[in-house]
C-alpha cells in the first residue's frame, strides 16, 4: 500500500491512529449523536424537504410525570389521533412525550446550539414511527424510529401554556411522582414559522440510541425567566431522600462526523 495516503487508508479502516483501528462492528463508533452546533452558513438548503404536517388533538394528553432528570408530559399513542409526517419523514410518527431541558442560569440551558449561540431551554416533542413499528419501545431500536421537534426557548414575557404545565409541577415534585395532565394543545407551543433544520442523531440521554431524525424550528418561542426558575424546583430525587433539584440537564453538543444539516428553508 503507498505511503501517500495514510490517513485515507487509516480512515477508510476506521478512526484515526490515536482511536485505533476499528473491528467490524466498532465499539468506539458513534456517527450521529446529539446534540449538536448547527452552524447555520454549513447548512444545505434542500428543496426536496416539504412542509411539515403536524396535527395534536388536546385530548391526547394524558399526565404529567417528574422522571428523575425532567418531567414529561406524556400523550395516548394507541391510535393516530396526534401526529407529525411529511418534511423530512416517509410515513407518519405519533405523538409520545414532550418535555424541557434547562440550565443552571439563563445563560445556557438549550441541546442545539446555533452558531455557537446557547437558548436558555429547549423544548422537544418526541414521535415515533406507528407506520413501521409497533410500539415505542421496538422504534428506539431502529435508525428511523423516532422524529423529535426541537423547539428553542428565549427570554420573554411568560408563556401561558407553559404557565400551566408549571402550575401543576408541585403535584409531581419528587421522582417518580405522576399526575392527570388533560388537554394540552401542544400546537400553541409552536411558533409561527414552521422551517426547521434536519439531520440524523441520537437520544440526548442514555442509553444514547441513534434512532432520531431531528426536526428543529429556526424560530424560537418565548419563556419568562421566572417561569425557567421552577423549572429548576423540579426534585430529582423521590420524598424520601435529602431533596436535590434538578438545576440543569442538557446533553454537551456532540461531534457532527459526517453529517450535514439540511434546511428547509434558504
Ligand atoms: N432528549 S430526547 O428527546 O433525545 C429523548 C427522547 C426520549 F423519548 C427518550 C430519551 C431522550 F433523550
Ligand atoms: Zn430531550
Amino acid at each position: 500500500l503507498s505511503d501517500a495516503r495514510p490517513s485515507k487508508i487509516i480512515h477508510r479502516l476506521g478512526r484515526s491512529p490515536d482511536m485505533g483501528v476499528s473491528t467490524s462492528r466498532n465499539e468506539h463508533c458513534r456517527p450521529r449523536q446529539s446534540p449538536i452546533n448547527i452552524y447555520t452558513k454549513k447548512v444545505r438548503y434542500d428543496s426536496s424537504l416539504r412542509p411539515l404536517y403536524i396535527y395534536y388533538d388536546p385530548k391526547s394528553s394524558r399526565r404529567l410525570v417528574n422522571v428523575g432528570h425532567c418531567f414529561n408530559v406524556e400523550f395516548e399513542d394507541n391510535n393516530d389521533k396526534s401526529v407529525v409526517s411529511d418534511g423530512p419523514l416517509t410515513g407518519y410518527y405519533r405523538l409520545r412525550q414532550l418535555h424541557f431541558h434547562w440550565g443552571s442560569s439563563d445563560q445556557d440551558g438549550s441541546e442545539h446550539v446555533i452558531d455557537g449561540q446557547t437558548y436558555p431551554a429547549e423544548l422537544h416533542i418526541v414521535h415515533w414511527n406507528a407506520q413501521k413499528y409497533p410500539s415505542f419501545d421496538e422504534a428506539v431500536k431502529h435508525p428511523d424510529g423516532l422524529a423529535v421537534i426541537g423547539v428553542l426557548l428565549k427570554i420573554g414575557e411568560a408563556n401561558p401554556v407553559i404557565q400551566n404545565i408549571i402550575n401543576n409541577l408541585d403535584k409531581v415534585k419528587t421522582k417518580n411522582k405522576e399526575c392527570p395532565f388533560t388537554q394540552l394543545d401542544v400546537s400553541s407551543l409552536l411558533p409561527n414559522d414552521r422551517n426547521y433544520w434536519t439531520y440524523q442523531g441520537s437520544l440526548t440521554t442514555p442509553p444514547y440510541s441513534e434512532c432520531v431524525t431531528w426536526i428543529v424550528l429556526q424560530e424560537a418561542i418565548l419563556i419568562s425567566s421566572e417561569q425557567l426558575f421552577h423549572f429548576r424546583g423540579l426534585l430529582c430525587t423521590s420524598e424520601s431522600e435529602k431533596p436535590t433539584c434538578i438545576l440543569e440537564n442538557h446533553r454537551p453538543i456532540q461531534p457532527l462526523e459526517a453529517r450535514v444539516v439540511r434546511s428547509s428553508s434558504k
